[in-house]
């Protein structure tokens, strides 16, 4: 089975992460999500990125950085996930039509459905948080 290559934006803001709600008829539908999708041929991941968020979300990447790498075989599927990280951008984050979007902070993120691939990113960004709080504590 052919491997699904996926920019995946982890949008960054304080500690706050952007999810949108994937449509239900779309494969893992129903569920939370980062935004992003299908890097095209010739398209570097970075571009890929940069398209997908000015496509889905309407706003400009100005500063990436890899996060992570996630290899996930859902059967009907295989994908990878190379997640990204957003930390600056221009414009402000929207929803497409029919779709519900939200800010949310870390320590919420579980309180959303996500597909399968995407724990580690979830245990990733909590962990790098209480990492925050351990040091800022005396
Ligand atoms: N965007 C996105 N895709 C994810 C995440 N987690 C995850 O498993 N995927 C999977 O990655 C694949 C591609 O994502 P996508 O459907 O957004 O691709 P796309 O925007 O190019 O859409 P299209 O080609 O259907 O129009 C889907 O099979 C989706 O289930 C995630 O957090 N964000
Ligand atoms: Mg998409």
């Amino acid at each position: 089975m052919k491997i699904v290559e996926v920019a995946v934006g982890v949008i960054k803001c304080d500690n706050k992460i952007y999810i949108s709600k994937r449509a239900n008829e779309l494969h893992q539908g129903g569920k939370w999500e980062f935004p992003g999708g299908k890097r095209e041929a010739n398209e570097s991941i970075e571009d890929a990125l940069v398209r997908e968020l000015s496509e889905e979300i309407g706003i400009q990447v100005t500063a990436q950085s890899p996060f992570m790498l996630i290899e996930h075989d859902y059967g009907d599927k295989k994908v990878r996930l190379d997640v990204r990280l957003v930390e600056g951008f221009e414009g402000k984050a929207h929803h497409q039509e029919g779709q519900q979007s939200l800010w949310v902070h870390i320590s919420d993120l579980n309180k959303f459905t996500f597909p399968d691939a995407n724990m580690p990113i979830i245990n990733k960004l909590v962990g790098l948080l209480q990492a925050t709080i351990n040091k800022s504590e005396p």
